[in-house]
């Protein structure tokens, strides 16, 4: 399996248990990781593979309309969109809040996930 990542995406998203957070998107950052086909590399076509250029239209896209309490709820949203709509085999993200609480510069959650039992490749950590 090959990885593709994305780093330091920012998205505008709505979420958090606050009425001001309720109230307003802020910008969320996403690092993530993702598995796709060595079949890509082989055959140099995109058609073979998860085009990155597409999941961060559809990630902007879905975060802009709804709204979501918790980070945690977020993150395995983001999770289950690469495994139902990508089919991504394995996913690795990481979401934080910027500067949302005093003296805390980030703060968010990671989750890391197999689709269908596919499970960690000690190089992909
Ligand atoms: N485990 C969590 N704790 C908290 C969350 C969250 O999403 N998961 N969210 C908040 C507030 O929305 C946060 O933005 C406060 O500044 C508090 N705790």
């Amino acid at each position: 399996m090959d990885f593709i990542f994305i780093e330091e995406l920012r998205v505008q998203a709505s979420v958090g248990i606050y009425p001001r957070e309720k109230a307003a998107p802020q910008m969320v950052e996403l690092n993530l990781t993702f598995g796709v086909p060595d079949a890509a590399a082989e055959h140099d076509d995109i058609a073979d593979t998860i085009d990155y250029a597409v999941v961060i239209e559809r990630i902007r896209a879905e975060l802009a309309a709804r709204h979501f309490n918790l980070i945690e709820t977020l993150g395995e949203f983001v999770v289950n969109l690469l495994f139902d709509e990508f089919g991504a085999p394995w996913v690795k993200i990481r979401i934080a809040k910027i500067g949302v609480m005093k003296g805390v510069r980030r703060v968010g959650v990671f989750i890391q996930r197999g689709r269908e039992g596919n499970t960690l490749p000690e190089t992909a950590g």
